[in-house]
Formats: structure tokens, sequence, C-alpha cells
């Protein structure tokens, strides 16, 4: 079993730190260019980040004293793929559950997805990672929030939640402690504050590198908490209740939420520590705790890249959400604001479960609506869910036995919330002034009049703007032939006979699969023949069993007369009457004898046959055919021509030249000659006859000829 002192090096190979150091890209093919350079440059940052990083030995130490642990083996293309990611965090045991119930534990984890819960009846789990009790909040980063922070560089609306029943560990992973700053120095601070750390220090890093490019970023921080439905500025505590609003262009958005610039992670530090006490000063002055309210911590990240006269703006929202305790509020016995409390928890808990179950459904091909606008939380939310976001949710639990039912229904509702789909985007847009775009069309249109010229003819008129020469395919058009398109009058006949050739071969394949068609159908009327006879020797088994029974009752018969129990004449009258049916029986199986079923079938493939031999002789190959044997008998007429005439020509030069002007001679010398000549003439002449009438033949209509 794969322990976590394997961890790192599992990460590094996850995000291709030793195999393709030199290409990093390899391990994600089919990207887009941009964002393969996206991925190179997250890459190298994350390497540079893992070089510093202080505790990387400190995964194998701190694990190898576990018990039973299991590595993170995330695929590393998971994002490409998917865009929603559900993952399993346990918690170590407290002291109090150990106290009040000892080590027992109602969950036990079978692999790095797997997770078996031990009630009754057991249920087993699988998610994208089930991490453990032993893993820290630098690995759980590594795993979820490193990539996180590469989608929203590259673009993509992101969001982590986390669920779980009060005290399951949402702060202790979502926040961690931030009183001790980042992780340079504190090992327990969260998620967040190591995100935002990463999230500049990638910053930087695409600042350095696109320098000429004039890229510039714009952090924007918001903090709010929804208690009660409703929602309060977690960083201007003086405005509550703020409202959502909806916008074609902002979309969701809080209005009036205060938004502040953040340049570091240490600025971030300070808006999350000022939230926090914020939160804790609401919920002490409204007695009440705050793990009964979400939060959401929500940073937007704006890129601007200019480069030839183009801006690429670049934009992405990320979301930390800290879920209120999924536990049930109890609303027995409270009254007032307590009762009015519990029912808002429940609400916005509850309908955030039945957002997830529709859209799950919805995945399945139903039709639902989805009840976003139910509750404050999954209005806000609603892109990360279902919608244009890529998103991660942490469901926390906690393996003691003692909250055994609160953590099966937390597994519960991270599996359904694994069937969510959403449909990530990557927000960008292009903008950039009217002669640089001018100028860029211009290019284009020089390469697609290019491209054109090619496809045309191979010359490649860069400054021919027009459609001249038409579209490849349409007629008249020539085809672009190689690399080097070249194309000539030779190549043109050869295609020509080719494609003659093709005609040739399809007529063929038409016909052939004709056949097939016949043969088929030969094969069923054969097989329904079959069935026939069956039937028959069914009804003729039924007919012999008919004549036994009419014999067997004239035996019983006949015995009766013999004991004189019925005369002679009623004998002799039911013996008619049976023979009579028996000659029915014995007609019906005439009728259907088999020699008759034989010949029929024989009949059936005869007529089939000539079917099939005259739609050969009527279609395609016929034509064919027809066509080879003129043209042979064509070859065969100039031969014969060529023939003649250079006989005529030979027997003139064989005479002398005084000769040839004295008819007389000429007369005489052609007596002379003529055995030989007229006998040749004679059979060219037969076979010229011949040719002919052949080929008169083969134009007269096959019904109007005569029978030979
Ligand atoms: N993975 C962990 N490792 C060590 N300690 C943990 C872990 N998870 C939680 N804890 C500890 O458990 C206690 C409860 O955790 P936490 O406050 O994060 O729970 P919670 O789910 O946020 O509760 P609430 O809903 O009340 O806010 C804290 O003391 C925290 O430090």
């Amino acid at each position: 079993m794969p322990f976590l002192s394997d961890t790192a090096s599992a990460i590094k190979s996850r995000f291709g730190f030793h195999d393709h150091s030199s290409d990093p890209v390899r391990s994600t093919p089919g990207l887009p260019k941009s964002v393969a350079k996206e991925a190179v440059s997250a890459i190298r940052s994350i390497r540079d980040w893992n070089d510093d990083e202080d505790d990387d030995g400190k995964f194998s130490t701190s694990t190898a004293s576990s018990n039973q642990s299991f590595e993170f083996r995330e695929d590393p293309s998971f994002w490409k793929d998917h865009n929603v990611q559900v993952i399993i965090r346990i918690r170590p045991l407290s002291n109090t559950e150990i106290s009040v119930q000892g080590y027992g534990k109602c969950i036990r984890q079978e692999s790095c997805q797997t997770i078996t819960w031990t009630g009754h009846p057991e249920s087993r789990f699988t998610f994208d990672i089930v991490a453990d009790e032993n893993v820290s909040q630098e690995q759980l980063f590594k795993v979820a929030g490193l990539a996180m922070v590469d989608n929203c560089m590259i673009g993509y609306n992101s969001c982590m939640f986390a669920y779980g029943q009060t005290g399951s560990g949402k702060t202790h992973t979502m926040l961690g402690d931030i009183e001790g700053g980042t992780r340079r120095h504190s090992v327990n601070c969260g998620m967040t504050p190591r995100v935002f750390e990463y999230l500049f220090s990638r910053i930087q890093k695409e600042k350095e590198a696109g320098r000429d490019e004039k890229l510039k970023f714009v952090c924007k921080c918001s903090f709010l908490e929804i208690y009660n439905e409703q929602i309060l500025d977690l960083l201007d505590p003086s405005s509550n209740n703020l409202q959502i609003r909806e916008d074609i262009k902002k979309g969701v958005y809080v209005e009036n939420l205060k938004e502040v610039e953040v340049t570091s992670a240490r600025d971030v530090m300070q808006q999350l520590i000022q939230g926090a006490a914020n939160r804790k000063v609401a919920a002490t002055n409204m007695n009440r705790a705050s793990s009964r309210s979400h939060s959401v911590f929500t940073c937007i990240i704006e890129s601007k890249r200019e480069c030839q006269g183009v801006t690429h703006h670049r934009f992405a929202r990320l979301n930390l959400v800290d879920l209120a305790g999924s536990e049930r509020q109890k609303s027995s016995g409270a009254e007032g604001e307590r009762l009015k409390e519990a029912t808002n928890i429940n609400k916005s808990l509850s309908t955030l479960g039945l957002v997830i179950m529709n859209l799950v459904n919805i995945s399945n091909g139903k039709s639902l609506h989805v009840p976003y606008r139910d509750s404050k939380l999954t209005f806000l939310l609603q892109d990360s869910l279902g919608g244009n976001s890529k998103t991660i949710i942490i469901a926390n639990v906690t393996p003691s036995s003692c909250c055994s039912l609160e953590t099966l229904s937390t597994l519960k509702f991270a599996q359904r919330a694994k069937f969510i789909k959403n449909n990530a985007i990557v927000n960008e847009d292009a903008s950039g002034d009217v002669i640089a775009m001018k100028v860029q069309i211009q290019q284009l249109k020089k390469e697609v009049s290019h491209l054109r010229g090619l496809v045309n003819g191979g010359t490649g008129n860069q400054d021919n703007d027009t459609l001249a020469g038409g579209f490849p395919g349409s007629p008249g058009s020539f085809k672009w032939d190689g690399p080097n398109g070249s194309f000539s009058p030779f190549i043109s006949s050869k295609r020509t006979s080719q494609k003659k050739d093709y005609e040739v071969a399809l007529v063929g394949a038409f016909r052939r699969e004709k056949d097939k068609d016949i043969a088929l159908q030969a094969l069923a009327a054969e097989s329904q023949a079959a069935l026939q006879l069956a039937k028959q020797r069914e009804d003729e088994i039924q007919g012999l069993k008919m004549r036994l029974r009419f014999r067997e009752a004239g035996i019983k018969r006949l015995e009766a007369v013999a004991c004189g129990k019925i005369s002679a004449e009623t004998h002799l009258l039911k013996e008619k009457e049976e023979h009579l049916k028996e000659i029915e029986v014995l007609r019906a199986q005439v009728d259907r004898n088999q020699e008759v079923t034989r010949f029929a079938m024989e009949n059936l493939r005869l007529k089939e046959e000539i079917r099939r031999l005259k739609s050969f002789y009527e279609e395609g190959e016929r034509e064919i055919m027809n066509e080879q044997i003129m043209a042979l008998q064509n070859k065969l007429l100039d031969a014969l021509d060529w023939k003649l005439m250079h006989e005529s020509e030979l027997s003139n030069s064989n005479m002398p030249m005084e000769v040839q002007n004295d008819d007389n001679f000429l007369i005489s010398n052609q007596e002379q000659a003529s055995p030989w000549q007229s006998s040749i003439k004679e059979e060219n002449e037969f076979l010229r006859m011949q040719a002919i009438q052949n080929q008169s033949e083969m134009d007269t209509p096959e019904e109007t000829r005569p029978l030979p």
C-alpha cells in the first residue's frame, strides 16, 4: 500500500517536475498554445515555489509516524477534463471525542479515493481524493490550491467550498492559523493564505516574464458573511443586509460590497484578519456562533496584456467559501430570533442540497428548475454550481463514531456533488486601437488570399484579394496537388482516366452490393420456405395422429360390433364418415407435398437468378462492356484501314515507274498480283463487314434483335 512518504515525489510527478522538466507542457497535449504557455510558467512557478519550500521533507517524516496513509493520486490532467473536484478531508480525533467515545471510528479509508462508512449498512464511497488525518495543510494546498490558482491565472473562475458539520475542520482547512501569518510563519495556516501567497508569487513571475508586453494585474478582495439570509460586509461591518443583483455585464454581484485592492499576500492577510475579527464581533453581538453563518472571501483577478497595439483582457473570480455547519439546526423549542435563525440556516443548506440534486438530475438528462434564488448563498454562488467555474468541494468529516450520522450525511452530500457538471470557460477578450486592428485584418486577409492562391493553382499571389479561380471542388477549379501545388494537362488527363476507373469500380461495387442484397433476399426466402416445411411436417404429424385415432376408433367399433353392442350398419356409416375425414386430411397433405415445396423453392431461386442476371445485364457493367467492345471494334477498324492503306502503297511501290504510267501494263500488273491481293482484300473486307455488323448489333436494342 502506498505511503505518504511517497507523496512529495507523487506531487512532483503530478506537476511534471522531473520527467518533463525541459518541456513540462508535454504532459498536457491538446492544450491551446496560450494555455500551454501559461502551464509552462505555472509549472516553473510551482518548481520555484517548491524550491524555497522549507517543509518539503516534512511530508515523509510527519507521515512516517502514521499508521496507514495513502498518497494523493490526483490525475495531472484532472482540470483539463473536469470542472468539479470533490475532496474528503478527515480530521484527527479530538480529545473530547476520545474522552466521550474512545478511539472508535465510523469510517475506514480504503484507498486514496475510497472510504467506507462502517455503520449499518456499510457504505462505500468514491471521491476524487480522500485526504486522511495525516495530510498537512501544505500537502492539501499543493494538491488542491496550486491548481486552483493556476486555473485563475489562465482566466477560469474558481471556487472552493468547505462543507461539513460544526467542528469537522472547515475553518481549519480554509483559514487555519492566520494570526501566525502565512506558511512561512505557521505550518497550520490554511488554504486561503497559501493560495494568495502562491497567487502573488505567480503574478510576480508573469510580470517578469512578460515585461515587454506591458502586463498589468489588478486584484480586488471582498469578504462577506451570510447569516440569517442577510449579507454582512466583513470588511465594512457598518453595511449589512446587502442585496444581490444580477447584471448582463457583471453577472451576479453584491451591491455596495466593499472591494479592496490588494497587491501582496500580506495585504490579503490583513483583510482576512480584519474580516475574521469583524465576524467574531458580529457573532458575539448577536449571541451566536460563527459556525451558523457562511463566509465568502472573493478575489477578482484582472490582467491586461498589451501586444502589438491590442489589449488582451483576462478576468477570473476566485471564491473561497466556509459554509455553516451542515448539521440540522434544532428548531424544536426555539422561539423568535432563534427559530428564524434555525429555519434560515436549514433553508440555505437545504437549498444548496436541492440545487446540487437538481443539477445532478439535469446532468442525467432531466429538465428541472434549479432554485438558485431560493437562498442568498446559492444565488450568490450560482456560477460556481453548474455554471462558469472550476469548483472544488472539500467535505470535512470527523472519524469519531460519536458523529457517525453527521459523517454519513456529509459523505452523501459529497457523493451527490461529484455529479455536478460545470461549464468553465476562459474569461478573456481583446480590444485595441482601430489602426492596429485594421493592420491585423489586412495581414489576415493577405494570408487567406495567399492560401487561396495555393489552392487554386499554386501561384499563391499574395496581393490578390479577390476570389478568382473559384473554391476547391467547384467546377473548373483545380485541386492542389502535393506540397508544390503543381498542375499540368498531363495530370488532368491522368485524372480523367482515374475518374473513369473509379466510376467503373463504383459500378462494380454497386452491382456486387446489389448481388449481396439479392443473395440475402434469397436466403431469407429459403429460410421462410424451411419454416414452412417445418410447419408442414408438424401438420403431417397431426394428420397421422388423427388417422391413428380413426383407426383405433374403428377397431373399437369392430369390437363393439363383434360383441353386438352396435349394429354393423352404424359401424359402416361411422367408418364412411371417418374415411371421408381421412381423405380430407390426406388431400391437404398432398397439397403441401414436400416435392411441391422443393419445386417452389427452386422456382424462387431461379427467379432471383434471372432477376440478378437481368439487372447485371441492364445496369452498369453492360454499358461498360459495350464501351470496351466498341473501343476494341474501333481499334480493329483503324487497324484494318491502316493495313489496307499500307498494302496498297506497298503494291504500288513495287511497280516500276514506266510501268506505272502505262495503263495497259498497269492492268496486266494488277492482273498479275490479283490472286494474292484480292484474297487479302476479301479477307479485309470480310473483317470490316464483320466489325460493322457487330457494331450495329451492339446498337440494336435486345428485343428487336433477330433470334439466332
Ligand atoms: N486536519 C486537522 N488537523 C488538526 N486539527 C484539526 C484539523 N481539522 C480541524 N482541526 C481542529 O479541530 C477543531 C475544529 O475545527 P474547525 O474550527 O476548523 O471546525 P469547523 O468545521 O470550522 O467548525 P465551525 O463550523 O464551528 O466553524 C479546531 O481546533 C481545529 O484546529
